[in-house]
């Protein structure tokens, strides 16, 4: 019998969005497609196999409230209004919080009104949760648009085990210090057992706001040094404070690369291109955080200066479209579509542009074998909690061929340090790490593509996952008398 059929589940995720997005036609029924997203990419798996629940918005505005059996898992959608997904979803998530997390790229904006419908849409997740948790459920609330669930939820709940990721940075005292509510957030997020960041910078500042901004006695010192971990004591109860950094399901996606249908796909791609001597690859959600322009400038400086060959380099940029109602990322999308317009317009030929330019989510297997495909992979973010783009491009080469052009400013970089590093502020910087890269000899490339696969097949999704939970497990031994 599964957890399903009594309709409560031990082991429940909850985040802002179901792995599945759904679609009602006119007569009722109901479509389910993929959704695109590290988050969702990184989960999936995870609870498939533990036959949990995910509870989630179904990112239609008006699919009903009952559970609905997904293939094997119980998906708990939670209804949210067309007014709800303006307020909380593109407002306050992100036209308040996600720029503000990333380093104030563009201004955040602060409303009263989006405030308040985060409230209300973040007691409605907990609610949820709170009806189909069974007694002493696990329960692991995900990301910067739940942050107030884990002390909602604790309130209505208090038997179950509350974990809480953020899969974006956490900032430093000086830019969090913004945010009008900038308590509420903190005091909602130590409602968790155990709250996890992507690097222990991210924890540090996490750990340094609790203690100065809330008054809670906190453990110094410990993140990534001695230990992993860091404590806040709130009242009689502890929470940890860490970092786990995520990762992908490396050993699936190094063998779906290594199929021959995958191979064949892969040098059908490269003759559709013209078979250039190297494919330059950027694979990215069109955001501002993503640095797609800063690639753009440096690729076209770079035809310019005649240290790449537009006839021989040819660059194809995959953009999954993304949050396009709210007004930074229409104003992002014009400004890299007439880059791309105008680098053609400057380079390309008639039927050979230099840049491939695609403005839709690309299928699974085909993103693979545009993985295979690429010579260079170009990843340069402003900022980026994690970038599992980087991942999956190094999972992928399994013939340890191809390089890595990665931004300092992405959670993966900690990682990653046989990539092409480069600070995607410093536009020379940048151009020299894709023009080395285009040109690595073949040894040196594969020395450093080995010992970067070599991370990411052995840290891949499920440890972090085990990681995590086995953490969580662990909490309620440590409360101190
Ligand atoms: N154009 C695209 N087509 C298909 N999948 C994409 C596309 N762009 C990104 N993705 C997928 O979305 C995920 C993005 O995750 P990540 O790089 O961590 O950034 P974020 O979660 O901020 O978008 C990856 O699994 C990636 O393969
Ligand atoms: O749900 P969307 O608004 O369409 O956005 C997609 C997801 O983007 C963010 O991803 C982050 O998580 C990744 C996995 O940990 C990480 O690699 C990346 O650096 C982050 O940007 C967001 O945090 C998710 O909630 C969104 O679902």
């Amino acid at each position: 019998m599964t957890a399903a059929a009594f309709g409560k589940s031990d082991f429940i995720v909850v985040a802002n969005r179901l792995p599945v997005d759904v679609e009602k036609a006119p007569d009722g029924t109901l479509t389910w497609k993929e959704a695109p997203g590290g988050l969702v990419t990184a989960l999936k798996p995870i609870l498939s196999a533990r036959n949990g629940a995910w509870v989630g918005w179904p990112g239609a505005p008006d699919v009903g409230r009952e559970p609905v059996e997904g293939a094997d898992m119980l998906l708990v959608p939670v209804k949210l209004s067309a007014q709800e997904v303006e307020e909380h979803y593109e407002g306050f998530s992100n036209g308040s919080l996600w720029p503000l997390y990333h380093d104030v790229i563009v201004k955040p904006e602060y409303h009263r009104e989006w405030w308040n419908t985060y409230v209300e849409v973040n007691r409605r997740f907990a609610e949820e949760t709170a009806k189909v948790a069974a007694e002493g459920a696990t329960v692991w609330v995900q990301d910067y648009q739940l942050q107030l669930v884990p002390k909602m939820l604790r309130m209505l709940r208090p038997d179950v085990k509350i974990g809480f990721f953020l899969h974006i940075p956490f900032p430093p005292v000086e830019l969090f210090m913004q945010m009008p509510w900038r308590r509420e957030i903190i005091e909602g997020i130590l409602g968790a057992d155990l709250v996890g960041f992507h690097l222990p910078g991210g924890a540090q500042n996490f750990l340094y706001l609790a203690s100065k901004l809330a008054g809670y006695p906190t453990s110094k010192g410990s993140i990534g040094v001695r230990s992993k971990f860091g404590v806040v004591t709130v009242g009689f109860r502890s929470v940890r404070v860490g970092a786990f950094p995520i990762s992908i399901e490396s050993a699936e996606l190094a063998a779906t690369a290594k199929l021959p249908e995958t191979r064949q796909r892969a040098r059908a791609l490269r003759t559709e291109l013209g078979n250039p001597e190297k494919i330059l690859l950027g694979v990215d959600r069109l955001d501002y955080t993503k640095g797609i322009d800063v690639r753009l400038r440096a690729i076209g400086e770079l035809y310019k200066e005649g240290r790449l060959d537009p006839e021989r380099h040819v660059f194809v940029q995959l953009a999954t479209p993304s949050r396009e109602r709210v007004e930074s990322y229409k104003m992002m999308r014009d400004d890299i579509e007439r880059q791309v317009g105008r680098i053609n317009g400057d380079f390309g030929r008639v039927g050979s542009p230099a840049i491939h330019y695609v403005h839709r989510p690309v299928p699974r297997r085909e993103l693979l074998a545009f993985f295979a495909a690429a010579d260079v992979m170009l990843v340069t973010p402003l900022r980026d909690g994690m970038n599992l783009v980087a991942k999956e491009y190094i999972a992928c080469r399994n013939d340890s061929s191809g390089a890595l052009v990665l931004s300092e400013f992405t959670g993966a970089a900690a990682e990653l340090r046989q990539a092409y590093l480069c600070n995607p502020h410093d536009l020379e910087g940048v151009k020299n790490a894709i023009d080395e890269a285009a040109h690595q000899e073949p040894e040196d490339g594969k020395r450093r593509m080995r010992t970067m696969r070599r991370q990411v097949l052995q840290y891949d999704v499920d440890r972090w996952a085990r990681s995590f939970l086995q953490t969580l497990a662990g909490t309620v031994d440590e409360t101190p008398a």
